[in-house]
């Protein structure tokens, strides 16, 4: 394939299996490996790199392995510029149907005098040399200049020039300590293509690292400066800080083609699934607002941003969900969330709820998630059950204030609301429970028989719902009552009182009677 013929095809070649698996902590047995080639492949990737075939025999083997299992994309593995890199790297890739040899050298002064201990002549001669082994050995040969980005330009231009003239197809000029700055890095890239001799047979390549976060816009850059293939990995795997992301990169080329109309040939909706293989193969976690495949790329809390969303969801997405594999938007219900969320919430769980019900609902709802980190469904369940479950209640909880000590006395004092006056009482008992009981049953002046107390968690966590349930038997009548509340106390005073309201519903005027004595 031609530069010319595709001049705004964007190549993606991702190093998630090299370049990633060099980050700390990251190393995939074989399966794992082939497991990510295969994703990697269905998803349109142009190039696996996948490994240095040199580094260890597990690395041959699985370089190999990738090449036999491939189907669509080019495979490549990494060679120092030594033989007997570049001979092992062939001997692995000649298993692909389409192989390639990625071959580098340093280049910046830097390297030159502490890594490389060679002079600039020396490392012209090094490129030359092992650029036409590779050659010799297969037609698709990858030359990088290591330390590219820190590199004096005049002597860049030289080794490239020297690796086109040996046979590289493809040139590499990473930013291998994520060094450069975007304006600078695409003119960068465009004086190299513009001034090299031969620069036009060749296609060139970005390898940005994220040292100062700016992988991804180097990348971008290098493209509007040139280049046409792009070195990346899923989830920005990778040395340190990590490679620019494959599904940033390819995402921003699709989402804002009106600035940058370059195309790649990614099937953008195998994203989130790679994005999933790629973390639980590397044990390596995706961060919660990772760009486009984190869990909150598509989650919104915030009551502003809902409402927008639910109006339209252009005002707060710049790409549909689907369009990266994930199933759907999330609208994340918590201390933000205003009440065209919180309504839209209620619906999808089933509940239709009147004004007043619903603004009661609202109020309790933001009360609770002021208190809790997450509001969950169950608990919103349980909120709005127990809202509907007191609606016309004649006996409120107002206040209440619980002291127990170890092997010392339990008491519950307590403010209730009786159809609509206040009246305090204080009571013991041999627990805090036993004594807000007792307490209750003192202000109503009733003593009914407790046929139950139970008391559940509404979700997992120290701060989740207590869930209680009550149940009375007065006069061989049995009623029950539930409540929901972060505090254990509280929601086994409201399970009561609720229970005692349906007695008294139950035993209408008999019951107002008995009140009023
Ligand atoms: C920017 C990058 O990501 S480059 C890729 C980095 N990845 C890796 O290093 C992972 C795999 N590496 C390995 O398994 C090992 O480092 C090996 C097998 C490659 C080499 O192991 P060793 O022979 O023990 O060498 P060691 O790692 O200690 O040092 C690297 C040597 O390679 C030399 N070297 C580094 N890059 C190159 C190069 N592109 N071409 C030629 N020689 C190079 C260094 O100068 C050093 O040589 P020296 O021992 O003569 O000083
Ligand atoms: C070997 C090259 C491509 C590399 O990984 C780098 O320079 O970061």
């Amino acid at each position: 394939m031609s530069a010319e013929s595709n001049k705004d095809r964007v190549f993606i070649f991702d190093t998630t299996l090299r370049d990633g698996e060099q980050s700390p902590g990251a190393t995939m047995t074989l399966e794992e490996k082939l497991q990510v080639a295969e994703a990697l492949d269905e998803m349109g990737v142009d190039i696996i790199e996948a490994g240095f075939p040199i580094a260890s025999n597990g690395d041959f083997e699985a370089v190999v392995a990738v090449a036999k299992q491939v189907k669509r994309a080019t495979v490549t593995g990494l060679a120092r510029a030594i033989t007997a890199d570049i001979d092992r790297a062939a001997e692995a890739v000649r298993h692909a149907k389409k192989g390639r040899i990625h071959t580098f050298v340093s280049t910046s002064p830097i390297h030159l005098a502490h890594q490389m201990k060679k002079t600039e002549d020396e490392v012209i001669e090094i490129i030359a040399r092992t650029v036409a082994q590779a050659r010799n050995l297969i037609d698709d040969v990858e030359w990088s200049a290591m330390d590219a980005t820190r590199t004096p330009l005049e002597f860049l231009k030289r080794c490239v020039e020297t690796a086109i003239k040996a046979g590289a197809t493809t040139i590499n000029l990473p930013d291998t300590v994520g060094y450069a700055v975007p304006d600078e890095h695409e003119a960068m890239f465009r004086t190299i293509i513009t001034s090299v001799p031969g620069a036009d047979k060749a296609i060139f390549s970005a390898h940005c690292h994220n040292d100062l976060g700016l992988a991804v816009a180097n990348s971008l850059a290098a493209v509007r400066g040139g280049a046409r293939q792009v070195e990346c990995t899923i989830n920005g795997l990778g040395e340190r800080a990590g490679n620019a992301a494959l599904e940033e990169v390819v995402m921003a080329l699709r989402t804002r083609a009106d600035i940058l109309p370059y195309h790649t040939e990614i099937e953008t909706t195998h994203l989130a699934r790679a994005s999933k293989i790629v973390s639980a193969a590397a044990n390596f976690p995706v961060q919660y607002n990772k760009a486009i495949v984190g869990k909150n790329a598509f989650a919104h809390e915030s009551g502003i941003h809902q409402d927008g969303m639910l109006k339209n969801a252009e005002t707060y997405e710049i790409m549909t969900p689907a369009s990266v594999g994930i199933k759907e938007t999330t609208l994340v219900m918590g201390k933000h969330s205003g009440r065209a969320a919180f309504k839209d919430k209620l619906k999808e769980l089933g509940y239709e709820l009147g004004d007043n019900a619903f603004q009661e609902a609202f109020v309790r709802f933001k009360d609770l998630a002021d208190r809790k980190k997450h509001v969950y469904d169950a608990d919103i369940v349980a909120l709005v059950d127990d809202e509907v479950g007191s609606v016309g209640d004649r006996i409120k909880l107002v206040d209440m204030e619980v002291v127990s000590k170890t092997g010392g006395v339990h008491k519950a004092n307590m403010t209730l609301s009786i159809d609509g006056e206040e009246s305090s009482v204080s009571y013991e008992g041999t627990g805090s429970v036993d004594a807000i009981f007792n307490a209750i049953k003192q202000a109503v002046g009733q003593q009914p028989h407790l046929v139950l107390y139970a008391v559940d968690g509404v979700t997992g966590g120290t701060d989740a719902q207590a869930s209680a349930h009550v149940r009375l038997e007065l006069n061989g009548r049995i009623v029950s009552g539930n409540a929901a509340e972060p505090d254990t106390l509280v929601a086994s005073a409201r399970a009561y009182l609720n229970a005692y309201n349906r007695l008294l519903i139950e035993r209408g005027a008999a019951a107002q009677g008995a009140m009023a004595g």
